[in-house]
């Protein structure tokens, strides 16, 4: 621990910020433009962060293994002393303002950013993010800022909670800034065209920086009113994730640990478009059988999506899966739960949208999950059809009907893999019908193949089957 970093705890006074980062008990038109920061920047990753400005280090050289060291060395004190910890959450709202007010009531010296001048200003007045959490106060050592430079220089972490549509052009904004901090994306999204998870785009906007990702079933109100929460932090670097938990945790907020960024980051993504159908189906009054339906397919969904995109399925048996997955699909607080619900009781989803005026990933996740699986083969019937409903004016009951009538398919594929069920035999089908030399089977897997034909017409699932036969072929040919 440097000396600068032992002396200097978010209980003394603060630093002095940069233009327009405001503590609260700060006049708002009294603002500080002292940009000099004379004070030696203090924190974790102070000793990091200095040895690079002085050594002129550019930032594409900076080495991370040598931040996570630097982490490293100083866990032990940080875990007992969080209020060591210089935080900076972008995005003013009910999140990253939920969020940010966790780790300043932790003592952690803590700086929101807000994009809006005028909003910053009724923040620190009221202590009040009055347009996404009215009513709720929030900690009173919490500044708040709307200058990007300032609000993440000489920080630790940055804590990313802007939607998904402004993540890579916030990343690019801080680049300019970056010298040691690490990066948390608390973004629970997937950018439009490209399918990338936040991850990839921390990965390609700030390649050489040590980042995280969180998510689990936080619904911001209900943590704003210390509801017991529980999250994951996900993180290659062991002392990214201790970081993380030491300033957020609390008696009312725990939170785990993974290393599977990929796992955590889809639970959090995908189960958006199942809270929207959860919320439509609840505009049908469905039983509780039904909903329990709903959620384990929608289960299935994700960890087979998340497996074709490198994740490890038994993630989604984890808060950022099934936690989460249940919170949302469960919670009418749940924006994307609102816009299903609405769209349910007739109204189209522009309406939807406008009508709700929050941030609902789960309405671009759809087509993005529609449009890859679709490409790449990957058997997502729910999604699909809440994308005919949505984007193509189709019947919700006819697509749910059809839906129903779907072929016979393993519960639990990753206990009995969906190819000794179905898929295995359509394939079976389809070689012997091209191949006329091939005809005499004995009569019962005839009855089972026609019964396969008869219910399991999806050209997905025919898809499906022959890339399973693929990969069984390419297994047993590495196998040779
Ligand atoms: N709310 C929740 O319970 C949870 C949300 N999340 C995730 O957090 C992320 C943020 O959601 P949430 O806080 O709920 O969103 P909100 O809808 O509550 O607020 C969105 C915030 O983002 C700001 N914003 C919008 N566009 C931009 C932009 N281009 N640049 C910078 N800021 C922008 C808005 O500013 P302005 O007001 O000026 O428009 C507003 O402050 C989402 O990915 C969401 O899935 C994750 C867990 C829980
Ligand atoms: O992710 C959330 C809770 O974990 C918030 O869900 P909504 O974005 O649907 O409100």
């Amino acid at each position: 621990m440097t000396s600068s970093t032992k002396n200097n705890t978010s209980k003394e006074k603060p630093n002095k910020e940069a233009v327009d980062t405001v503590a609260p008990n700060q006049k708002t038109d009294d603002i500080s433009l002292d940009t000099a920061s004379t004070e030696k920047s203090s924190g974790l990753l102070a000793g990091i962060i200095e040895r690079a400005t002085k050594s002129g280090l550019g930032r594409r050289k900076l080495n991370p293994s040598a931040v996570e060291a630097d982490v490293a060395k100083n866990m032990e004190q940080v875990r007992d002393n969080p209020d060591q910890l210089r935080l900076a959450f972008l995005g003013g709202g009910s999140f990253g303002t939920a969020m940010a007010n966790l780790a300043a009531r932790n003592g952690c010296d803590t700086t929101l950013w807000v994009r809006n001048k005028r909003t910053v200003k009724s923040m620190a007045k009221s202590q009040m993010n009055k347009k996404y959490l009215s009513g709720y106060k929030l900690d009173e050592s919490l500044k708040y800022s709307h200058d990007l430079a300032s609000a993440v220089k000489d920080k630790d972490i940055i804590f990313l909670a802007v939607p998904s549509l402004a993540f890579r052009e916030t990343l690019k904004s801080i680049a300019p800034f970056i010298t040691g901090q690490s990066v948390v994306s608390l973004t629970k999204g997937m950018e439009k065209d490209t399918f990338a998870l936040m991850s990839d785009i921390i990965k390609d906007e700030l390649p050489e920086v040590n980042f995280g990702v969180m998510s689990g079933p936080n619904l911001a109100i209900e943590i704003m009113k210390n509801m017991p929460s529980a999250t994951v932090i996900a993180s290659h670097s062991e002392p990214l994730r201790h970081a993380v938990q030491a300033a957020l945790h609390s008696a009312f907020f725990r939170v785990f640990a993974s290393d599977d960024i990929r796992g955590v980051e889809l639970g959090g993504a995908l189960k958006n478009i199942y809270a929207i159908a959860m919320g439509m189906a609840a505009a049908y009054d469905v039983g509780e059988n039904t909903k329990a339906m709903l959620l384990t397919r929608a289960l299935a969904e994700m960890s087979r999506f998340g497996v074709e995109a490198g994740a490890n399925p038994l993630t989604f048996l984890g808060l950022s899966g099934v936690g989460d997955l249940y919170a949302t699909c469960s919670s009418e607080l749940s924006r994307n739960y609102q816009i299903g619900n609405m769209l349910g009781r007739g109204m189209n989803i522009d309406a939807a949208v406008k009508k709700l005026g929050q941030t609902a990933e789960g309405v671009n996740t759809i087509q993005q999950v529609h449009e890859k699986a679709s490409k790449d083969g990957i058997y997502m019937p729910i999604t699909h059809a809440l994308y005919a409903v949505i984007y193509e004016d189709k019947a919700a009951l006819g697509v749910a009907l059809h839906l129903m009538e779907a072929g016979f398919r393993s519960d639990v594929e990753f206990v009995m893999p969906h190819d000794y069920s179905n898929a295995a035999l359509t394939a079976q089908m389809q070689a012997a019908a091209s191949n006329p030399d091939d005809q005499e089977q004995d009569s019962d897997s005839k009855n089972n193949a026609e019964n396969v034909t008869n219910t399991d017409d999806d050209s997905v699932e025919n898809k499906d089957a022959k890339k399973s036969t693929a990969k069984n072929d390419s297994a047993s040919k590495d196998k040779k």
